[in-house]
Order: structure tokens, then sequence, then C-alpha cells
């Protein structure tokens, strides 16, 4: 599987407010260029701290690209890594516009599992307590995605580098300030202290009035 991330942050490196609220960071260029990401992916997969924040619907925006998508249903499929099964069961990426995936943990209750069902979701476990990302994309790769977007939030991203599941980063950084010491990054979690992934900077494109850095993941380095 080859697993591209794509995230927008401010010029101070934040991808919404300490309230975790949505921010419109790119542009429109920026955005038609994620519309076409999407449109390449068989799949767009978020953390479920993405899903209660912006509630996002994670389809193609411009739907001529329907046709270039590698997904079986015109969209791309949807999938949100949620351990408990917390995914609202009014939730946008629950609808029928695409195939959804929510990959639970062995804790999520049956209860919980069955009602997402209903809802809409197709529901399968990765791991005991959290969701195990390893085992995670090689069962979506056995539902046939090889090519997987990941749009965020910080908290997943952080886990697939620390996994070493990430080869590409693409980083749209914006003109604006966001600021605060507990608004998401790019990379949250329990951050790296010794080992850290070694990116290989591929492309600098100036799009809108900001600046779309695209990276290679090359590895990991000792600082
Ligand atoms: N500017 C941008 O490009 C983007 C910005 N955002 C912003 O990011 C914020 C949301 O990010 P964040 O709160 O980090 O949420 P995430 O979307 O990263 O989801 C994190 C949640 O995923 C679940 N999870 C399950 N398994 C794992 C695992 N192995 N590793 C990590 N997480 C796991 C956890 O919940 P549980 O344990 O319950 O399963 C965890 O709390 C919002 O403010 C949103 O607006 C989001 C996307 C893009
Ligand atoms: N690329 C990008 N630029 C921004 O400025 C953003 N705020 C985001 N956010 C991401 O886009 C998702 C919304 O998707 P839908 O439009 O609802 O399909 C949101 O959940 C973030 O993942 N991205």
């Amino acid at each position: 599987m080859h697993v591209v991330v794509n995230a927008a942050a401010s010029a101070d490196g934040k991808l919404s407010t300490r309230r975790r609220e949505q921010v419109t960071i790119s542009g429109p260029d920026d955005f038609a260029r994620v519309d076409r990401l999407r449109a390449a992916s068989d799949a767009v997969l978020v953390g479920v701290g993405t899903v209660l924040a912006d509630d996002p619907h994670l389809t193609l925006d411009d739907p001529t690209r329907e046709g270039e998508t590698r997904g079986d249903a015109g969209n791309p499929a949807r999938v949100v890594v949620d351990s408990s099964g917390r995914t609202p069961l009014d939730a946008r990426v629950l609808d029928d516009a695409a195939t959804t995936y929510v990959v639970v943990a062995g804790e999520a209750t049956a209860d919980r599992r069955a009602a997402l069902a209903d809802a809409g979701a197709e529901v399968f476990v990765a791991g005991d307590e959290r969701v195990a990302l390893p085992e995670a994309l090689s069962k979506l790769g056995e539902r046939g995605v090889g090519e997987l977007m990941v749009e965020g939030g910080g908290e997943i991203i952080y886990s697939l580098f620390e996994a070493e599941l990430v080869d590409e980063l693409s980083l749209y950084v914006g003109s604006l300030v966001i600021g605060g010491r507990e608004a998401p990054t790019p990379a949250d979690g329990p951050g790296f202290v010794e080992s850290f992934p070694q990116l290989s900077l591929r492309d600098v494109t100036r799009v809108d009035d900001g600046v779309l850095l695209q990276y290679d993941v090359v590895g990991r380095s000792e600082r």
C-alpha cells in the first residue's frame, strides 16, 4: 500500500484552533489539488477526532472528477479510525455517497458496532484496546485499497509515522497564524525523542497565498 498524508497548517504549524474548530487554511487552488489527490486515491482516512471536530464528508468536491477516482462507488472509500466506535450515527461520512469503513478495536461493544453498521458503515476490528494501524492498513489492502490518502488529524498522523507506514507527506502552509500551545499540529501524540522520521523534500510550490511542501519519507534518523 502507498500512503500519502496531506495536511494544511498555519505559518506557525497549527492544524486548527485550541478549540479544535476547523479553520480554512487552504485557498481554492489548494482545495482543488486536495480534491485531485482524493480522486487519485482508493480511500481517504481520518481519525475519529477529525470526525468529531469537523464532521467532514470526504467526497470529491468536483463531481466531474468522479470518473478519475480509483474507488468503486464514484468517490474513494472513507475510513474512520475509531477504537470504541464514537463516530456519531448521523456523521456525514456515514451517508451513502461512498463506502465507509469504521475501524474499531476489540474494546468496541457489539451494540456500538451494530449501530454503526446499521447507520451505513462497514465495521471491522484491528487491535485490542486501540486500533492497531499496521493491521488496519493490511485489512484495507485486502479490501482493495492500494492508494491511501490520510487527511488527519495530528494524533492519527503521528501514529502512522510512529508505525513507519507513511510514504509521502504533502503539507500546505497557509499565510496565517493560529497560535495556541494546545492547538493541534500535523504530528501530535507523545512526540519523537530519539529517532525521528526523516523526510526528503521533493518539491516546493507556491499555491494560493501559501506554500506546498511535498516530501518523501526516507526512513529514521538519530539526532
Ligand atoms: N488543517 C488540516 O489539514 C486538518 C485539520 N484537522 C484538525 O485536527 C483536529 C483533529 O485532530 P485530532 O484531535 O488529532 O484527531 P484525529 O483525527 O487524529 O483522531 C484521533 C483519534 O483517533 C483515534 N485513534 C484510534 N486508534 C488510534 C491510533 N492508533 N493512533 C492515534 N489515534 C487513534 C483515537 O480515538 P479513540 O481512542 O477513541 O479511537 C484518537 O483520539 C481538529 O481540530 C481538526 O479540525 C484535521 C484534519 C486535517
Ligand atoms: N486541505 C485542507 N485545508 C484546510 O484548510 C482544511 N481546513 C482541511 N481540513 C480537512 O478537510 C476536511 C473537510 O473535508 P470535507 O470538505 O468535509 O470533505 C476536514 O475534516 C479536514 O480533514 N484540509
